[in-house]
């Protein structure tokens, strides 16, 4: 959030947060990106910069995206090439990746793409692309991937259409659309929900209530899998915020048993399933999950890395080339007294956080700092968990 709102304000965008923590973004219209912009320093989030790339490819801004060392390892070539496509000129490091400088061009191309991996990311940029392109810009997703952008934007007063194809579902931006400032409440990512789901099931005796979840259902795979594999997750309350449905979500302790996670869920818990890893290496059996390649060009290779993680910890681990296959501990709890490498990875560094709850021997994260990237507040609501005085959640 921190690093996209400095790349923005780089572009010319007013972006300030506000006393009450909410964020003011006074806009420059569409096409009012005007500022050039050297160096966008990116951190660690592909997100913000596939997204940001997509934003500057259709404004005569010249960028150069940096990021930290993890960024750096990670593929942009699933957006270069659409963005190119759309009149973008890309210079990037080799292996399409970065450092790279993107010049944009007003106007730009519009495009009908079909998406060749299932990723938000890049339907995300090519849309945003479209919003200051003349004509109707068309993404095809033949695997359907989180909306979130699609709701956005549409509740931003875009000229956008979804619709539903043979060929999967179409979304068409017609360009240069004006929008409209709104206020908007986000609700709570389902990502950051994820640990503490997975925490209650694991650690006997909790009864746990998760308040304002995101349960936007190309999101809830991982809510999917965990019933499967018998956890006790109850949803409260259930509500619209912000155009997405949103519930309290009760998780109790249960017994977990071993599951096959159907690899057609990928699309929907790809960011959960260094945590689904955890819990089953608390169930009883072997879970076997396959069908998720993509998780080796995240932020670390998080098959190699959870693998290593677990191992250490005394679980049984076998990798594949597409996922993992768990033998659980059948409820006990796990040996620990490892210390784990995080590899700049938030999800990994939290995730063994969870696992290390129901540890016979501490867990120990060597490097606790890229928590920060997703969610700061993580290791305040753990203390407010486990009582101690003073912590804010
Ligand atoms: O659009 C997004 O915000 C995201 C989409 C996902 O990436 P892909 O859809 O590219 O896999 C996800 O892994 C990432 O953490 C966030
Ligand atoms: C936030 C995440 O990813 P990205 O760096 O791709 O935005 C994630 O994978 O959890």
């Amino acid at each position: 959030m921190l690093a996209t709102a400095a790349a923005m304000r780089a572009m010319g965008a007013r972006i300030e947060r506000q006393a009450d923590g909410s964020w003011q973004v006074d806009g420059v219209g569409v096409g009012g990106l005007l500022q050039p912009a050297t160096a966008l320093d990116m951190g660690n989030s592909g997100t913000s910069t596939r997204l940001l790339m997509g934003l500057v490819a259709s404004h005569l801004i010249t960028a150069t995206f940096i990021g930290d060392a993890s960024l750096s390892g990670r593929p942009m070539g699933r957006v270069i090439e659409p963005l190119e496509r759309m009149g973008a000129a890309i210079t990037a490091s080799p292996g399409g990746r970065l450092p790279l400088m993107l010049r944009g061009i007003t106007p730009a191309v519009p495009i009908e793409y079909t998406l060749p991996i299932a990723s938000a990311q890049v339907k995300s940029a090519i849309l945003l692309a479209g919003l200051n392109t003349p004509g109707i810009t068309r993404v095809i997703e033949p695997i359907p991937t989180r909306d979130h952008s699609e709701r956005m934007l549409a509740g931003f007063g875009a000229t956008l259409t979804v619709e539903s194809s043979p060929a999967g579902r179409i979304i068409s931006i017609h360009g240069e659309a004006e929008l409209k400032p709104q206020a908007i409440t986000v609700p709570g990512d389902p990502s950051s929900a994820a640990f503490w789901l997975v925490a209650a099931s694991i650690v006997p005796g909790s009864d746990m209530i998760v308040r304002n979840v995101g349960l936007n259902p190309t999101r809830t795979g991982v809510i999917a899998a965990l019933r499967m594999m018998g956890a006790d997750i109850v949803e409260l309350d259930g509500r619209t915020v912000g155009g997405e449905p949103v519930a309290d979500l009760r998780v109790r302790h249960a017994p977990l048993t071993a599951i096959e996670v159907p690899p057609d869920l990928a699309p929907s818990m790809i960011d959960e399933y260094p945590v689904l890893f955890v819990a089953a290496a608390f169930a009883t059996g072997r879970t076997i999950a396959r069908g998720a390649h993509e998780l080796r060009v995240k932020e670390s290779d998080r098959i190699a890395t959870m693998a290593a993680a677990l191992s250490a910890c005394g679980v049984a681990v076998t990798e594949h080339e597409d996922g993992l296959s768990i033998d659980g501990s059948g409820g006990d709890a796990i040996p620990g007294g490892a210390t784990i490498a995080s590899k700049l990875d938030h999800r990994i560094a939290m995730s063994m956080v969870v696992a290390g709850l129901h540890a016979a021997r501490a867990v120990t994260i060597d490097d606790a700092a890229p928590v920060a990237t997703s969610y700061p507040r993580f290791f305040m609501s753990l203390d407010r968990l486990a009582g101690i005085t003073g912590a804010d959640a």
